[in-house]
C-alpha cells in the first residue's frame, strides 16, 4: 500500500474547505503550454504571494510570459515550481486518464530570477506551500518524482524541448508515428540539420554559462542519440503534436522551435531550419482550416442582394 502522509498541511486547516473565490495555496497546472497562461489568469485573483503553482508542461517560454502579462510585479508574484514530465498519459473521458508509460516526474522550485540558477537554493528559502507541494508531490510513488536544483531541471527541460523540437513536427508534418522517422535517410538529415541550430543555441545560453559539461551534454550528437532513444522507444506511439494536428487543436510549435527561433534571435544565431519547420506546421494547421472553411456548401452565386432591411 503505498505510504498515506498523514501530517498536518501547514495552513491554517478548517474542517470546512476553503470557499470557492478562497485563496489557493497550491496550485498544479497541466494544461498545453499556449492555455496555461489564461487557465492561470482565470484564478490569479485566488493567487498571492504565499501561494505556490506547480507548472506541468512541455516547451520554454511560458513562466516568462506568466510573469510579464499575469504577476508583473515581482512583489506580488506567487512562487512556481517547474517539473520535467515523461510519463505518458491518455484522456479516455473527462476525469478520466489511462497512464500508458511509467516516467519520472522531475520538480524544481523556481528561484529568484536575479540569482542564475548555477547558485544553489537553500531549502530554508522556499515558502511553506512550496515545501509543502514538493513534499507532497516526492511522497506519491506513482509519480516517481525527484526533486532537482534549478540549474539541473533547467538541463532537463532543454534537453526535451531538443527532443519535442524534432519528434513533434516531423512526426506531425509527415503524419507518421514517432518511429517512422528513425527509418528514412531523408529524416535523417533534416533531424541533424535541426539540432545543429538547436545545439548551437543552448549552448550559447546566458543561463546555462559556468555549469561544466554543458558543450558535451548538448552537443548534436548527444542530441541526436537522446532524440533516437525517445522515437524507438515510443515508436508505435503517435506525437501529442501529430494528435494535436489531426484533431485540429492548436499545436505547442511555438514553445517548441519558436522558442528556440527566439532565443536564436538574441543571441545572434540564425536558426532558418527551425524557423522553416514552425512554419511548416502552422502552414499545415491553417491548410486543413482553410480546406474545412471551404468545404461549407456557400453558394455566393445565387445570393440574392436586396436593398431591404433585415427583419
Ligand atoms: N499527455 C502526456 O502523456 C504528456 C503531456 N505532456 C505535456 O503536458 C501538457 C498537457 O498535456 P495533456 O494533458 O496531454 O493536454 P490535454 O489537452 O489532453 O489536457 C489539457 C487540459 O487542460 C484543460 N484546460 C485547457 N485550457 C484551460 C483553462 N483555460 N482553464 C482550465 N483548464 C484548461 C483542458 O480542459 P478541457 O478538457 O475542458 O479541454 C484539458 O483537460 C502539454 O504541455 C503536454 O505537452 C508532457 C508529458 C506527457
Ligand atoms: C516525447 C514525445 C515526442 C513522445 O511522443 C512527446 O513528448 C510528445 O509527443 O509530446
Amino acid at each position: 500500500m503505498p505510504p498515506v502522509d498523514n501530517r498536518p498541511s501547514p495552513f491554517n486547516s478548517t474542517s470546512q474547505p476553503p470557499p470557492d473565490n478562497g485563496p489557493i495555496e497550491c496550485l498544479i497546472i497541466c494544461t498545453k503550454a499556449h492555455h496555461t497562461e489564461l487557465a492561470i489568469k482565470d484564478i490569479s485573483h485566488r493567487l498571492t504571494k504565499d501561494s505556490t503553482i506547480c507548472l506541468v508542461h512541455n516547451g520554454m517560454g511560458v513562466l516568462e510570459s506568466i510573469n510579464q502579462n499575469v504577476f508583473p510585479d515581482p512583489n506580488n508574484r506567487p512562487h512556481y515550481i517547474q517539473t520535467v514530465f515523461s510519463h505518458g498519459l491518455g484522456r479516455n473521458d473527462s476525469f478520466k486518464i489511462s497512464h500508458l508509460g511509467v516516467g519520472t516526474t522531475i520538480l524544481s522550485p523556481v528561484g529568484d530570477p536575479s540569482i542564475p540558477p548555477t547558485t544553489p537554493e537553500a531549502d530554508h528559502t522556499w515558502a511553506p506551500s512550496t515545501k509543502y507541494l514538493l513534499r507532497l508531490l516526492t511522497l506519491t510513488p506513482p509519480l516517481v518524482a525527484v526533486a532537482e536544483t534549478p540549474a539541473g531541471l533547467l538541463q532537463y527541460q532543454l534537453e526535451k524541448l531538443a527532443v519535442n523540437c524534432v519528434i513533434n513536427p516531423l512526426t506531425a508534418l509527415s503524419d507518421c508515428t514517432n518511429g517512422e522517422i528513425l527509418y528514412s535517410f531523408s529524416f535523417t538529415r533534416v533531424m541533424r540539420l535541426l539540432l545543429f541550430e538547436i545545439s548551437a543555441v543552448i549552448c550559447a545560453l546566458p543561463e546555462l554559462q559556468g555549469i561544466p559539461g554543458i558543450e558535451d551534454r548538448f552537443s548534436p550528437e548527444r542530441l541526436r542519440r537522446l532524440v533516437v532513444n525517445i522515437a524507438s522507444n515510443t515508436a508505435k506511439n503517435h506525437s501529442s503534436m501529430q494528435q494535436d494536428i489531426n484533431q485540429r487543436r492548436l499545436t505547442e510549435i511555438e514553445y517548441f522551435n519558436g522558442w528556440i527561433v527566439r532565443r536564436g534571435e538574441e543571441l545572434g544565431i540564425k536558426c532558418a531550419l527551425n524557423y522553416m519547420i514552425k512554419h511548416l506546421v502552422a502552414a499545415k494547421a491553417a491548410t486543413h482550416r482553410s480546406r474545412e472553411a471551404g468545404a461549407i456548401p456557400l453558394d455566393l452565386d445565387n445570393v440574392i442582394s436586396t436593398n431591404e432591411p433585415p427583419i
